[in-house]
């Protein structure tokens, strides 16, 4: 790729439940994130993308075709930009999970997750939007800023927002914003 735009999905009752779970078709986008991807596809109007890449999980595909709404382009769904792996903690509430590693915890690694998102992104030519999740977003940003997962843990990804990376020049143009600059809206012309 040579832009890419990571969002992640709005606001879905896995959030307003305090719940983290990586199943495909469980938790759909609350009323509030459906305004969320509304507003983010109201923002992207207009621009020009070579398409639209999702998770599977349900949240995020149905993110992705509210945005679309506003594009009408191609949407493919890639396991790579899946929700993190969240192992036997699946399903749990956050506040119950033990203060522990994700390695301790048994949970999909961060290099994992960073590299399963760069190998997306690298295999792609051209300009896309990629809707994801807070985590895998979170190790992209921390991989382009040289920060591990201990340092980047700062980088709150927010629902619906947009993440802008320059690829080819490895440089990050945007995190988390709800807006888009006008620079950056010159290169989606
Ligand atoms: O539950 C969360 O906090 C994050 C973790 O990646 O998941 P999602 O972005 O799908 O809400």
């Amino acid at each position: 790729m040579k832009y890419v735009i990571l969002i992640r999905h709005g606001e879905s009752y896995t959030n307003r439940n305090g719940i983290l779970s990586s199943e495909l078709n469980r938790y759909r986008l609350t009323e509030e994130g459906i305004e969320q991807a509304r507003f983010t596809g109201e923002q992207l109007n207009g621009l020009k993308f070579d398409g639209i890449i999702s998770s599977p999980i349900l949240r995020a595909v149905e993110t992705a075709n509210i945005i679309n709404q506003y594009l009408n382009l191609e949407i493919k769904t890639d396991n790579r930009a899946i929700e993190s792996d969240f192992g036997e903690y699946n399903g749990k509430r956050i506040v119950d999970i033990p203060d522990k590693s994700r390695d301790e915890l048994g949970m999909e690694s961060f290099e994992s997750q960073t590299s399963r998102m760069i190998d997306l992104i690298n295999s792609y030519t051209g300009n896309y939007i990629v809707v994801s999740h807070s985590f895998p977003i979170r190790c992209v940003l921390a991989n382009y800023l040289k920060l591990g997962e201990i340092e980047s843990f700062g980088l709150d990804i927010r629902h619906a927002s947009m993440s802008v990376i320059n690829v080819e020049k490895e440089k990050i143009l945007a995190i988390g914003s709800l807006l888009l600059s006008p620079e950056i809206r010159k290169i989606f012309k």
